[in-house]
């Protein structure tokens, strides 16, 4: 059941505990609640999902993506990288979290990207191979909502009709799409056609997949909590806002907390007692608040806010990585674009009349026809600075987004029809924190995740908007493509590095900020197996688990790596060896590495040469 009130809870005693209702928390709280021994109480900050339309109707989202009820309405410190900016950082504040209000692309990752988290945790469970019958196990492979035949726009083997979340392609045939592919035709060797992204190779341009179903959002909310609602044994409880994990004790040498400390609105906190298992799922974001408001993180920073130290783990709130973007758009020469709907208030109504009715029509998706996958040249210039960041040979630096026009009218979109390509940078090196602002739990925390501030983050953003000009010279645009809304092809190298920072923003794809590693690893805040080092009975299970964000590649094979200095919590400097080993080719200062995982794995196997 979900409860609105904590007066209306039969109790304050559980089996588990969860914090947080959103993607992973909710998908967590069904698999334990299957087993009807256990008690599960999910505590969510944020409201309900249920009723909330623009949660549901996929068109609609970018309604929820401004201040409002449904979000936390964070910001993040000004970033350097950006010419000082502040951008508003989107986290849900809702039931069904980030999966309540994203852009829905339904995107797996490399098989690269998973073998990596095998190798930097020494579990083998966390590679593409083992995880992939979970993938199956999540998906549930649906017919488009206009049911069009689909041949040759995915590969059935790599999917499930079974499992949980409802997943499909496109449900609105918008006419740039057909063309999308005929440029992938004609410029086959820098556009290679990809038929299945989600095959654990997605270099290429593909169909996108979306985790829509009929027509509608698939959330962890929708498939994961609305179907078990009834289960006996699972209670959801509303505006519970966590603020720490209290009564600690010790076993055998781990700190254990006997209660979460929760507070409703204007209420004083009241305490939930987990007797098996206390389980961290508020996000990248607050999870290591709340962590660190419990008096676990880094002893140096929790003593200067005189918050008492129950566990040293430098680690929380460091390392954080995200991905960033800038897009580019033409004008082109159709009216069967976005803006056909959202500068159209006729034509938009229509369409939700349809999508009342039917579930049919342009709101079933957010208009986002394909996805890329590209890597940089292995040759790049870059390679002779920075080691390659990619997880190997089958993983992007860059994802291209292929949209029929702009999503989102603001005050100065301007007017008439369009086509985007939004590039994404998905292999940074800029590492970022997440760090307290005060001792009150209440207080939104610092967000800085140190955007471009590594050379090669900002180089892959200055070629993925070169390989998007590119794109537009295939012969299938001449008739389609007018002009640019900004003509960046005669900028130089520094007029375009303005242009990004200017410009880019966020994704919100933020990871790492409880970042697992191997056991013996002498950074990181959970083992593989998710429970956090140096306490018991407490597990953090989302995003900020992930040590390095997955992108959607690797030239290093060339390059060895040695490690000089080091202490723990010292930066120190990695240098680049040619493959004879005889030569530096160039170095590189990490700062934190103790704390972090290696940018690259490679540097840690042969670490000893
Ligand atoms: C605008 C946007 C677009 C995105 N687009 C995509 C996309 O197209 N494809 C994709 O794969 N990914 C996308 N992402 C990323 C993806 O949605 C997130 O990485 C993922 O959902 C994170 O899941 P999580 O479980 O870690 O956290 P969340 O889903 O954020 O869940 C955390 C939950 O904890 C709650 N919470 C936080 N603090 C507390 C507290 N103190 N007490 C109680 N509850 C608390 C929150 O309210 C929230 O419900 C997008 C993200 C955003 C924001």
């Amino acid at each position: 059941a979900i409860y609105e009130h904590v007066a209306d809870l039969p109790g304050l005693k559980y089996d588990f505990v969860i914090v947080g209702g959103g993607t992973a928390g909710l998908v967590v709280a069904e698999r334990l609640t299957e087993n009807p021994n256990f008690s599960v109480l999910v505590l969510e900050a944020g409201v309900s999902n249920e009723g909330v339309i623009e949660s549901t109707i996929p068109f609609l989202v970018n309604e929820l993506l401004a201040p409002n009820i449904y979000e936390w309405n964070y910001t993040t410190t000004p970033q350097t990288g950006l010419n000082d900016r502040s951008l508003a950082y989107l986290r849900a504040h809702m039931l069904g979290g980030c999966s309540s209000h994203n852009l829905m692309v339904y995107t797996r990752g490399s098989k690269d990207d998973f073998d990596r988290y095998a190798h930097l945790t020494g579990d083998p469970g966390w590679s593409w191979n083992r995880i992939f019958p979970y993938f199956l196990k999540n998906e549930k492979w649906t017919p488009p909502a206009d049911f069009h035949d689909t041949t040759g726009q995915y590969n059935p083997l790599v999917h499930s009709t079974h499992g949980m979340n409802p997943v499909s392609l496109n449900g609105y045939a918008w006419p740039v799409g057909p063309r999308i592919v005929t440029a992938t035709q004609q410029l086959p060797h820098d556009f290679p056609f990809n038929l299945d992204m989600n095959s654990g190779k997605p270099l290429g341009v593909g169909w996108l997949q979306s985790t829509i179903g009929g027509g509608k959002r698939s959330s962890s909310a929708s498939s994961y909590l609305a179907p078990f609602i009834s289960r006996k044994n699972l209670h959801v409880l509303l505006h519970a806002q966590v603020t720490r994990l209290v009564n600690p004790s010790h076993t055998n040498g781990k700190l254990i907390f006997g209660g979460v400390e929760f507070v409703q609105p204007g209420s004083s906190p009241f305490t939930a007692q987990a007797a098996k298992e206390i389980i961290l799922s508020a996000g990248t974001v607050g999870t290591p608040n709340i962590l660190m408001h419990s008096g676990v993180g880094s002893a140096t920073a929790l003593n200067a806010l005189g918050i008492p130290v129950l566990l040293d783990l430098p680690s929380v709130g460091q390392n954080v990585s995200d991905h960033v973007s800038v897009g580019l758009s033409w004008s082109v020469n159709s009216t069967e674009t976005l803006e056909s709907i959202t500068q159209n208030t006729t034509a938009f109504n229509e369409a939700f009349l349809q999508w009342n009715q039917t579930h049919t029509g342009p709101f079933v998706e957010l208009g986002i026809t394909h996805v890329g996958y590209l890597r940089l040249d292995p040759h790049s210039e870059i390679f002779q600075e920075f080691p390659d960041p990619s997880a190997g040979p089958n993983t992007a630096h860059i994802e291209m987004i292929f949209s029929a026009g702009f999503s989102r009218t603001s005050p100065t979109t301007p007017r008439g029809h369009f086509m985007n390509i939004g590039t994404v940078m998905v292999t940074p090196i800029s590492r970022g924190t997440i760090t307290l602002n005060s001792s009150n739990p209440l207080d939104p925390p610092l967000i800085n995740p140190q955007y471009l501030t590594s050379d090669f983050d900002i180089f892959v953003l200055r070629d993925a908007l070169n390989r998007a000009q590119k794109f537009v010279t295939a012969p299938v645009w001449k008739d389609y493509i007018i002009a640019p809304t900004v003509n960046i092809a005669n900028f130089t190298s520094d007029e375009l590095d303005q242009f990004i920072r200017t410009n880019a923003g966020t994704i919100s794809h933020l990871v790492g900020s409880a970042g697992m590693s191997a056991p013996s690893a002498p950074y990181g805040v959970v083992n593989p197996d998710l429970l956090v080092k140096g306490a018991a009975r407490l597990s953090i299970i989302d995003a900020s688990v992930l040590p390095i964000v997955p992108s959607a590649p690797h030239t290093g094979r060339n390059i060895r790596y040695r490690r000089e200095g080091s202490g723990p919590g010292e930066s120190e400097v990695v240098l680049s060896l040619d493959l004879q080993r005889t030569r530096v080719i160039s170095t590189i200062t990490i700062v934190c590495l103790p704390m972090s995982p290696p940018l690259n794995l490679r540097p840690y196997a042969i670490m000893a040469i």
